[in-house]
């Protein structure tokens, strides 16, 4: 599907919703239906799950069947992928954001609603997938029949047993002629210990074996335990934005119930609002009056009303202290400078930030400023596919341009002497900005960031794989058969020899067939310096990277070399250097050169020459200018890799 998968994620395994902090009770409550009107239902016939699979193991084509069995949508119907939403989503058919859909389903003459809760396959949402697992009894864990177990899929097995999630282990595509579900069943045994007699089968293109899935959903995961006798607590698990009625929230309901018009707070903040809209999605909203514990559900409390994921909502009466455990923060792997284009459009650029935030909570954002390119913020993110996602919605979604910053992983250090504590607050510093590393004499020491790589790989290439890994600063661990032809490696690696471009390099020397997927390992001492790039004697400050000294002098060549290449020729002769603390590591030279795209056409058609003219001044609003040097802004993130 032309996917762009370079990126992989980090894992935070956290125990989310310890079930023993509730009681199994049989609930009810009372939903409004635009097809049956007002019906009751017990709790013990919700069921809340989600599928999770490595990318492109079919979640989205199984979402879409399960929609048309509960008869969501028509079969057959012009429908691809109801639940990927967004443009982003559909241009580049990964899904970004979560989307919940509450189905209808009879079985043996019972009604179920079954809270489907979509979630991202590529690693770099990995925090839209904890959320989703946050609200979860049970997982459908979607295994391709024909690409068996990939790195991903040991990732979401791991998240789903620390959270106690009943597993439904489900091989998908057996339509496939080269699917091998004997050999994945066995892969499924060895690696996780899974019953092969506990696999279902599927084809989710051709819609085999997905009525039974769905039942195994209602027979095998547990309804959710809840106290209903409780004031109501629900928790935040996505927000997003919309245009009248201000901040919506999906939200799960831990205890007691929930109706329009309800007065409520959040625990953040003890400011009373009234609960202003309550609805199922199914995808599409389905307004209720009142929802009980166990169920997911849309809230919204008006303009002023807010919401955060993470946060809860509460009756009044409630206790401040009373705790449900929340989703842990999110680490960012990746932070960029996001500054506008010029001054003028900040406004413009700060609204589109503020909203796009609030649906994608996974980024952090501060503000920031710079000499050469004015206000603007430091965004934090998870990956650089959701750093460019989120920068296409920003353009897309707020038709706000924005320039951005080399990307960089965050460093530590630990500062000396009294005066740089002071200035510093305190000895050990987060460095998220490699223009804020502070002067070597007051740093004693420095670290970076470290992770556990988990990569699955045929056995012929262990060796190219190894020698990859050790190339990238790698510490082998020890590592397993998956089954006699493939192998688990795993590494202990730096994160910024993987954060840009390992995954592509990796598929690359494997011709495709190795996966990889990393969690945290922490920060580790490091030696590392920081380096930066000079035009024509002018410090250019998106281009300043912290590097390890074993990487200098090859790094400092490669961006000069780089940015020779990408820097078009210009008006005067371009010195491009690469220096640390004054002294240079390599340089390179552009020579002058004069363009004037309307030479050929004087006394020529002057329409014509006005276009070429305007097209001329388009594509210098796109290049950022540094000491009267143009350079295209996509030169920024594209130098650094390799
Ligand atoms: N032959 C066959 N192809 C399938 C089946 N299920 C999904 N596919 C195809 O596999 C590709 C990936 O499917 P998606 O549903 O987009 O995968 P996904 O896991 O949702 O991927 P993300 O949206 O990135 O998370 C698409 O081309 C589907 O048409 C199946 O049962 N059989």
């Amino acid at each position: 599907m032309g996917r762009m998968i370079r990126y992989v994620r980090l894992l935070k395994t956290p125990n989310i919703f310890p079930n023993s902090l509730f009681t199994t009770r049989s609930v009810i409550y009372r939903m409004k239906s635009s097809d049956s009107g007002d019906r009751i239902i017990d709790v013990n016939k919700i069921r809340n799950f989600s599928i999770v699979a490595h990318v492109d193991h079919g979640k989205s084509t199984l979402a879409d069947r399960l929609l048309e069995i509960t008869g969501v949508i028509k079969p057959g119907a012009e429908h691809a992928q109801i639940l990927d939403n967004l443009q982003v989503e559909r241009e580049r058919g990964i899904t970004v954001k979560a989307v919940t859909a509450s189905l209808n389903y009879t079985l043996n003459n019972e009604q179920y609603l079954l809270n489907l809760i979509d979630t991202p396959g590529h690693v770099d949402f990995s925090n839209e997938v904890v959320r989703s697992v946050a609200a979860c009894q049970g997982v459908i864990l979607l295994v391709d029949a024909n690409e068996g177990i990939q790195a991903q899929t040991v990732a979401v097995h791991s998240l789903a047993k620390k959270n106690n999630l009943v597993i439904i282990p489900t091989l998908n595509k057996v339509d496939l002629p080269r699917a091998n579900p004997d050999k994945v069943k066995a892969q499924l045994k060895s690696v996780f210990n899974i019953d092969p007699e506990t696999v279902m089968s599927i084809s989710a293109k051709k819609g085999w074996g997905v009525k039974e899935l769905l039942e195994a959903v209602i027979q095998r995961i547990p309804p959710p335990q809840v106290n209903n006798d409780e004031h109501f607590r629900a928790h935040i698990i996505d927000t997003w934005h919309d245009k009248f009625r201000g901040v919506l929230c999906l939200a799960y309901i831990h205890s007691g119930k929930v109706k329009v018009g309800q007065s409520v707070r959040w625990k953040s903040d003890p400011k009373q609002h009234s609960v202003k809209y309550l609805a199922l999605l199914r995808p599409k909203e389905e307004p209720i009056e009142e929802a009980t514990a166990g169920q997911v559900v849309m809230v919204g409390c008006g303009p002023k009303g807010g919401g955060n994921v993470g946060d809860q909502l509460l009756a009044l009466e409630s206790s401040e202290n009373a705790d449900v455990s929340s989703i842990p923060p999110v680490r960012h792997m990746v932070y960029a400078g996001i500054f506008p284009a010029d001054q003028s459009q900040h406004p413009l650029l700060s609204d589109a930030i503020k909203k796009l935030a609030l649906n994608d909570s996974a980024v952090s954002v501060k503000n920031d400023t710079s000499p050469a390119l004015g206000q603007g913020w430091r965004v934090g993110f998870l990956g650089l596919l959701h750093l460019d996602v989120f920068t296409q919605r920003l353009l897309q979604e707020y038709k706000a341009e924005a320039i951005l910053t080399a990307p960089s992983v965050p460093y530590k250090v630990k500062v000396q002497g009294s005066k740089a504590i002071k200035k510093y607050k305190g000895e050990e510093v987060i460095i998220t900005n490699p223009l804020l590393l502070p002067e070597a004499q007051n740093i004693a020491e420095y670290y970076e960031p470290f992770v556990i790589g988990t990569i699955i790989t045929p056995v012929e290439y262990i060796g190219t794989v190894t020698t990859l890994c050790i190339d990238r600063r790698g510490t082998p661990l020890p590592s397993s058969a998956v089954d006699e032809s493939m192998t688990m490696l795993q590494f202990i690696l730096p994160l910024s020899e993987v954060v840009i471009d390992f995954h592509d390099t990796l598929k690359s020397i494997t011709s495709g067939f190795a996966s990889f997927d990393y969690q945290d390992h922490g920060f580790h001492p490091s030696a590392l310096v920081r380096l930066d790039i000079l035009l024509n004697g002018v410090l250019v400050e998106e281009l300043s990277t912290i590097v390890h000294v074993s990487r200098l002098e090859y790094n400092a060549r490669r961006l000069t070399e780089k940015l020779k290449e990408m820097i078009p020729r210009q008006m005067v002769q371009v010195a491009i250097q690469a220096v640390v603390a004054g002294k240079v590591f390599a340089r390179e030279t552009i020579k002058a050169y004069r363009k004037d795209v309307t030479a050929k056409l004087y006394g020529g058609d002057v329409t014509r020459r006005k276009k070429l003219l305007k097209q001329q001044a388009e594509g210098k609003k796109k290049m950022r200018s540094v000491a009267n040097i143009k350079i295209p802004r996509n030169t920024f993130i594209d130098v650094l890799k390799r």
